[in-house]
């Protein structure tokens, strides 16, 4: 199965070093053998505003662009809102919903997400669905919590391949991620729990939180991946984590 590498530009980035950023990723990718044969898959979500530079930057290549969050409506008069129809329309794949900020700092409810997750698939983008536990509770507490989270946050929508970012949000914007078994035991759990819902063939569950070079390999067969956001400014490390998602879908493949 193909490992998939997620990077998120949160609000970190003016639209200066965002197009540079884009222009040397690009260029960095076009030159990597996994990518290109579609053995690692990355996407990159950038702020609303550098969309369409990403979009132009990554195109002929592999990389799909996301958004950073989406309308659960799909047209009127909401002001201030993005709706999916206009992402896939410009070209974007993705749409993150549910991360841990946007629950925290604009009051998303797991119904919120839900409607924005099912605006997302039936507008053809494929949610970015964000979860995690608020505080450090031992691993199988956490699992629990987050297969329900995963529950409520698909509930009513439609089938389509979905990514799962399992993010506990004690280890977003810390020093270090999760420690490994912790990370392997909840998306284990959330990987048993999606196998079970219907019309989600081909989803993914990927780990974000602090997540940089050298986790990877330290997690096994129980993440399809990783999502990341400060460890992927220095272009020079998501190429590290990218050569890392290179040997583990070679490993994969060997099995
Ligand atoms: O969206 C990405 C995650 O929230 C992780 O961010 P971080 O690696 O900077 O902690």
């Amino acid at each position: 199965m193909t490992v998939t590498v997620g990077v998120s530009l949160k609000m970190y980035f003016g639209h200066r070093q965002a197009t540079e950023w884009f222009r040397t990723v690009a260029e960095r990718v076009r030159a990597h053998a996994a990518v290109a044969a579609g053995d690692v898959e990355l996407f990159v979500v950038p702020t609303y505003l550098q969309v369409l530079p990403a979009v132009a930057a990554f195109s002929g290549t592999p990389v799909r662009v996301g958004a950073q969050d989406v309308a659960a409506a799909d047209a009127g008069a909401f002001t201030g809102e993005v709706s999916a129809a206009e992402l896939a329309e410009v070209g974007v794949a993705l749409a993150e919903v549910g991360h841990a900020e946007r629950r925290a700092l604009f009051a998303e409810t797991d119904e919120i997400t839900a409607a924005k997750a099912a605006a997302a698939l039936r507008n053809g983008l494929t949610p970015v669905l964000c979860l995690g536990e608020d505080r450090r509770v031992h691993a199988e507490a956490a699992a629990e919590a987050t297969v329900a989270q995963l529950r409520a946050d698909l509930d009513g929508a439609p089938g389509g391949r979905v990514v799962l970012a399992y993010e506990p949000v004690w280890a977003i914007g810390a020093a270090d991620p999760a420690p490994a078994h912790h990370i392997r035991t909840v998306a284990g759990a959330l990987r048993a729990a999606l196998d079970d819902l219907p019309g989600r063939e081909g989803s993914s569950v990927v780990y974000g939180g602090s997540a940089g070079p050298g986790l990877l390999g330290s997690l096994g067969d129980d993440v399809d991946g990783l999502f990341l956001g400060r460890f992927a400014h220095d272009p020079d490390d998501l190429v590290a984590v990218l050569d890392e998602a290179a040997a583990l879908a070679r490993t994969r493949r060997a099995a």
